[in-house]
């Protein structure tokens, strides 16, 4: 690779970059994980032979349980023959596969379909048809991909009419429900409607007559529209024009592109990169919407389309400019909608259900994780007309509407019957901790409460205020000066920064009464009225302490801006623990199908026996709260005595003054993590007390809880929530300094739920 060349910048990156990206780890982007464990020789029995014969024999004989006993009904085949590589060209089906893998990939990520590539080395019709049908019985769905036209026309009609799973080619129909909701969206903002904009094409391929066709049936007039393939318009007559174009015919007395774009209101790209040039855009009517969306490289860089119209709407099909038009917001939600109810086809109402959802759900508020991703404040208009690929709303909203349709429209073969429930495993299936949070959230909104956001000048503080009260949670206090917050509330586009209650020690009409309550509190512990007074004018966790102690706020949350132990000092000068409690911390573990309960994790060095058993007593009663049914583990290093050693005896008298206690949850110790975690080495000791691996593990000390719950969120693959600190007479939470504002939000519903404190 010539030096030139591999510094190449392809946005963002270089050429070496990319390729290293895809030759490290292992090569490609894809690998197989399997489902079932396949350790021991029994397992070895179940899956393959003998085992495997009882699924063989039932799918025999009742072809529908194949989605009960195999992969196939989450299963999608990314199928190409590389005939149109983005808009890279005909580079042939092995040239396809990096593309191929990374659709398979987008699948799996953004709706957990499980997905694979095939590349097939033909661009005969015939020869491609017969192989993907002969596959029906190994998927559940057939995405095509960057097959050229005509031939695609051809084979996606064929395979639609022989298969009895869903076929779509996403270049076609996935990219028309993309564009048909951005333009949706770019009318709604310029104003326009719908049946009256004039709409110039350029492009007569697989996307550009499926985009066509679909914003012909959503209410653009075909006079209104003209397609341009490489020769310029397409009129009745002109010659070499096949049947699928010359559909798009107009009378026109434009002869080139650029004269079908005089006055015009949509530029509509689907061809190559470079095809638009900045001075035809300057022509086009006011406001003018344009669509660039040729891969990799657009048909005019949006910086060139705002030079010359800076009153443009411009969308590119890339992830690194505003308004990603991109088939990616489509075939992973398109295809789970369609799984779920195991419909027969991809069908127009179905397409439409998914255009409409995508559309409605960029004018809603954006919610945090995607303001976090892209690293700034997105609102729904000219830089925002669509939602981010990131956003996590899209599978609940884009797979519900998908399946609703496919429902309504008798194509389901498996309706479902409680679309609510079906909305929550959805939102559920990429993250857990929402299953797991649920019932929690609910909690809150039932029972809305005032929380006081500490460092609520802080943006993760704030964002996290912002969604508390959005989202109906409760009331945030936002503790700061009041014009840094008001700053950072217009920053963050917040329509009404008035509304939200600050409080600044400043000017707060309750200094009197905190000095006053905090002196009476301090003044024989070496405190004068003059160091009081500093401190709750100075020290905001002080001052937001003093909140709640005086009843102005029900919790606290704060953490970001000091560390832990300095945090806690500061709010236990004004609020105490409650009377007998042994404060201490909680970190909750979210995996994909288990959670699991770490403590404690943040106070106590060398807890004793009588603090073991008290600290396993409250984390199995939070996990019972939030709807676990607490097994705990004293953990160590040694198992029921193997290896003995001179710490063991703490955690066996933790056990024994459980046993004294007569308590409802399942408890064993001392015992190692696998012993407590693996089943296999739980059968090597039958006595144990724990019917199922344990989700409550109560750690020997403060070194071994620390270490673990921060390696487990450095190296592990779950989702760590906390630390959560119990045992405070008001509920007060302290998020790490590393916090984000899901992090704090998180923590400050925990609280204001009264699971935990
Ligand atoms: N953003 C997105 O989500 C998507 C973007 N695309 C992009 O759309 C483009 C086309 O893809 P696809 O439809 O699959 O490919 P096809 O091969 O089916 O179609 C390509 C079309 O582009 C036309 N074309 C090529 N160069 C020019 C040019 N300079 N001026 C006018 N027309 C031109 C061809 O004209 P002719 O018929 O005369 O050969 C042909 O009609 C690609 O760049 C692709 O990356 C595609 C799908 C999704
Ligand atoms: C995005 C896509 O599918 C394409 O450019 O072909
Ligand atoms: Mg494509």
């Amino acid at each position: 690779m010539a030096e030139e060349n591999a510094n190449q910048n392809r946005g963002g990156f270089t050429t070496r970059e990319a390729l290293f990206y895809h030759e490290t780890i292992r090569p490609g982007k894809l690998e197989i994980v399997a489902t079932k464990p396949m350790t021991s020789q029994r397992d070895l029995s179940l899956a393959y032979s003998p085992g495997v014969a009882a699924p063989v024999e039932a799918i025999a004989a009742d072809a529908s349980l194949a989605a009960r006993y195999t992969a196939k009904a989450n299963l999608v085949a990314v199928i190409s023959n590389g005939t149109a590589i983005l808009g890279l060209g005909n580079l042939g089906a092995l040239a396809s596969k990096p593309v191929m893998e990374g659709k398979a990939v987008l699948f799996k990520r953004f709706a957990d379909v499980d997905s694979i590539d095939i590349e097939l080395d033909t661009e005969d019709p015939e020869a491609f048809i017969n192989a993907v049908a002969l596959m029906e019985p190994t998927f559940g769905g057939i995405n095509l991909e960057d097959i050229k036209a005509p031939e695609c026309f051809i084979i996606e009609a064929a395979l639609r009419e022989r298969m009895k799973i869903p076929v779509m080619h996403d270049d076609q129909h996935g990219t028309a429900i993309i564009t048909a909701a951005g333009l949706l969206n770019a009318c709604y903002l310029t104003d326009r409607k719908i049946e009256d904009v004039k709409v110039v094409v350029n492009g007569a391929g697989a996307a550009a007559i499926a985009c066509t066709a679909l914003i012909k049936a959503m209410g653009v007039r075909h006079e209104n529209v003209i397609m341009c393939d490489r020769s310029g318009p397409i009129t009745p007559g002109r010659d070499g024009v096949d049947q699928w174009k010359s559909a798009h015919a107009v009378a026109t007395d434009a002869t080139t592109l650029e004269e079908a774009l005089k006055g015009a209101d949509i530029f509509l790209g689907l061809s190559a990169a470079g095809a638009l040039k900045p001075e035809w855009v300057a022509e086009m009517a006011d406001k003018p919407i344009i669509f660039a969306m040729a891969n990799p490289t657009p048909e005019i860089m949006p910086d060139e389309a705002k030079a010359v119209r800076p009153d443009a709407i411009i969308a590119t099909g890339r992830s690194d400019f505003p308004n990603q038009v991109n088939n990616v917001l489509g075939f992973p939600f398109i295809f789970r909608g369609a799984l779920d109810v195991q419909a027969t086809t991809i069908n127009e109402e179905m397409k439409v259900a998914a255009a409409t959802a995508i559309a409605e759900l960029a004018r809603e508020r954006v919610p945090e994780e995607v303001a976090s991703a892209y690293g700034k404040n997105q609102k729904f208009g000219t830089d925002y007309i669509i939602p981010a690929p990131f956003d996590p709303r899209l599978i609940e909203v884009v797979s519900s509407a998908v399946a609703k349709a496919a429902m309504d429209s008798g194509v389901a073969k498996a309706p479902i019957a409680d679309l609510d429930e079906y909305r929550h495993q959805l939102k559920s299936r990429l993250n857990p901790t929402t299953a797991v949070l649920t019932g929690v959230y609910n909690e809150a909104k039932a029972n809305p409460k005032r929380m006081v956001f500490a460092e609520a000048e802080e943006e993760v503080v704030l964002r996290a205020a912002i969604q508390f009260r959005d989202f109906g949670y409760g009331t945030p206090i936002l503790v700061g000066r009041t014009k840094a917050v008001m700053d950072k509330l217009h920053q963050l586009s917040v329509s009404d920064p008035g509304s939200f209650e600050i409080q600044n020690s400043a000017d707060s009409e309750y200094v009197p009464a905190m000095v006053d309550y905090l002196y009476k509190r301090l003044q024989r512990r070496g405190y004068t009225e003059r160091d009081v007074r500093r401190m709750v004018n100075q020290e905001r966790n002080v001052f937001a302490a003093l909140l709640v102690a005086l009843g102005h706020g029900d919790g606290l949350i704060s953490g970001v801006t000091r560390t832990y132990a300095q945090t806690v000092r500061e709010v236990n000068l004004v609020l105490d623990k409650k009377p007998d409690a042994l404060p201490f911390g909680i970190h909750m573990m979210i995996g994909k199908n288990h959670t699991t309960f770490l403590a404690d994790t943040t106070i106590n060095e060398r807890p004793n026996s009588e603090e073991l058993a008290y600290i396993a007593k409250e984390t199995a009663a939070v996990a019972r709260r939030m709807g676990h049914e607490p097994r705990v583990a004293f953990l160590s290093y040694s198992t029921f005595g193997n290896p003995s050693g001179q710490w063991l005896s703490n955690i066996r008298d933790a056990v024994a003054i459980l046993d004294r206690d007569g308590c409802d949850f399942e408890y064993e110790g001392e015992m190692a993590p696998d012993a407590a975690l693996n089943p296999r080495v739980m059968s090597l000791y039958p006595f144990s007390r724990l019917s199922a691996p344990a989700n409550v593990l109560i750690m020997p000390g403060l070194q071994s809880a620390n270490l673990s719950a921060k390696l487990l969120r450095e190296l592990g693959s779950n989702t760590t929530i906390g630390p959560m600190l119990i045992g405070m007479e008001k509920p007060v939470q302290i998020v790490p300094m590393t916090a984000a504002a899901p992090d704090v939000l998180t923590l400050a519903v925990l609280s204001s739920a009264g699971v935990v404190g």
